[in-house]
């Protein structure tokens, strides 16, 4: 068994669309999705505000890098061009955790190196998982509990399925 945590955001074009396909392209193996959140940008700040979310998925036949093929898979479905770190994108998916697999590849750090920091990753994940453990950090509830969550606004007039 194969359980990932992805994370989705998009700050470019209909980002609740883009959002959609991912989340219609991962239907198959979809455990929970989270409610939609608008957040302030973080990294470089001047743009424009992201929706995100987070997905749990799961499949016995695809391994941490099968989740992250998929994953590049839906950014180039929603038409995502390699652009500036930190910048605008269409869609943009995280691979956050995969069972507890820690990997330091940089084609694929698990979990991914931001996870602990990010209000905007932890708060959604937390309402599908409020058990969820970040390997190597803790508890995500902890972790959340230090961090600025300011800027992260729940959208519940929009909705992913
Ligand atoms: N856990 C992971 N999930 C997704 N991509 C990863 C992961 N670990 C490493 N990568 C690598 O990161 C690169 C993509 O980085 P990207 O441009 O999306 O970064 P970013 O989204 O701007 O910043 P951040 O990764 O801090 O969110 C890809 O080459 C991918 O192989
Ligand atoms: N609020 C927010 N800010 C970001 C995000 C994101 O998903 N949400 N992704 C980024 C690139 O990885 C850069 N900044």
């Amino acid at each position: 068994m194969s359980r990932a945590v992805l994370s989705l955001g998009s700050n470019l074009g209909d980002r609740l669309a883009n959002l959609r396909i991912a989340v219609d392209g991962l239907a198959e193996v979809l455990v929970a999705v989270s409610p939609v959140y608008e957040t302030a940008a973080w990294g470089v700040t001047d743009q424009p505000d992201f929706l995100n979310a987070v997905c749990v998925v799961d499949d016995p036949g695809t391994d941490a890098w099968g989740w992250l093929r998929r994953g590049q898979a839906l950014e180039n479905a929603a038409g995502r061009v390699r652009e500036l770190r930190w910048g605008p994108r269409t869609l943009d998916v995280d691979v956050v955790v995969v069972d507890d697999v820690v990997s330091s590849d940089p084609e694929l750090v698990l979990p991914h190196p931001g996870t602990h920091e990010r209000a905007t990753v932890l708060i959604p994940w937390l309402d599908i998982d409020p058990e969820a453990i970040v390997p190597g950090r803790g508890r995500a509830d902890a972790l959340l509990a230090a961090l600025d969550a300011d800027g992260v606004r729940r959208r519940d007039d929009l909705e992913l399925r």
